[in-house]
């Protein structure tokens, strides 16, 4: 992924975001991480958590009507195995709204009890809301708040700025601009976000992401690509790089395998080959 080495991503916005998720922590109760279901642990950024640190925090997977169902519910019991309240949502529905009211007050109850013992009473729980770019925060808000005060846009970096939001009784709500970090150590992390469209397009090689698309649907859901493509099985007994080509001659694109590539990642992203997930949660892991 040559271009991905070279191109700088890591805008001063978003140097500047992450200084401001630091400098709010303390005004807030509660954090909403979101990541992608369909790459949960790749769309973690590694510098929000560094940043959160022990704050009380909730992982948000969204996008799940796009991800394997089977797979989601294993994420969600894997972080709560490992003592991280999880839920997944479909932000489009508004009924999966409610899953997240009901999980950050469950795990506020505790120190709403507290408050009420001392008298308080009403207090809004104030919620940040963090994550990459593109992977839902504007929407979910906009759900939560019950009008559209977030932009909401399909690529990735729209908003720009921190605001904070009141929604119902109970919740006050401060969207953040979304944070990728400097540099994925490893490579394969970049090509996943890159295929999700948390990366800006210009800012990677289409071919080597329509590769990496090809090998994870040639062994995870090897019938899609086929009947999406039209492809035999003697077709997909060739390297990877000629099933491409073939793909591209299918598409009527000639050898203009570039196109193809950008028609392959957005079929992916618009659930064309199915649902699918990335990360595969980990057999036996102890901790996260
Ligand atoms: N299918 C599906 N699409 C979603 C869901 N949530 C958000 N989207 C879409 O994902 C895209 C990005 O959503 P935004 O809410 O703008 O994402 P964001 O995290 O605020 O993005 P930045 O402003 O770049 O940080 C939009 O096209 C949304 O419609 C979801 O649960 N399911």
């Amino acid at each position: 992924m040559e271009k991905m080495a070279v191109i700088q991503w890591y805008p001063g916005h978003m140097a500047k975001a992450l200084r401001q998720v630091k400098e709010n922590l303390n005004m807030v109760d509660v954090v909403l991480e979101l990541v992608d279901a369909r790459l949960p642990e790749s769309s973690r950024n590694p510098q929000i958590l560094e940043v959160i640190g022990n704050k009380m925090h909730i992982m948000v997977l969204t996008k799940k009507d796009l991800a394997d169902a089977n797979a989601t519910r294993n994420w969600v019991k894997y972080y709560e195995e490992n003592g991280l309240p999880a839920v997944a949502i479909n932000s489009n529905d508004n009924n999966n709204i409610k899953v997240i009211e009901k999980k950050i007050n469950e795990v506020m109850a505790d120190k709403i009890a507290r408050q009420e013992s001392r008298g308080i009473f009403n207090q809004r729980i104030k919620v940040m809301c963090t994550g990459i770019p593109n992977v839902g925060k504007s929407t979910l808000l906009n759900r939560l708040v019950k009008k559209n005060v977030a932009q909401v846009g399909n690529k990735p970096g729209v908003t720009k700025s921190q605001q904070w939001l009141k929604a119902g009784k109970e919740l006050q709500l401060l969207d953040t601009p979304g944070i990728l970090w400097p540099k994925f150590e490893d490579p394969l992390v970049g090509k996943k976000l890159a295929l999700t469209g948390a990366i800006k397009d210009t800012l990677y090689a289409k071919d080597d992401v329509a590769l990496y698309a090809l090998e994870h649907f040639m062994q995870y859901n090897i019938t899609a690509l086929q009947e999406r493509y039209r492809l035999s099985d003697e077709d997909l007994n060739q390297p990877i790089v000629e099933i491409l080509l073939l793909i591209t001659q299918r598409m009527g694109f000639k050898d203009d395998y570039d196109r193809a590539s950008e028609r392959l990642i957005f079929d992916v992203r618009k659930g064309k080959l199915g649902r699918y997930t990335l990360d595969q949660v980990p057999v036996a892991a102890t901790e996260i």
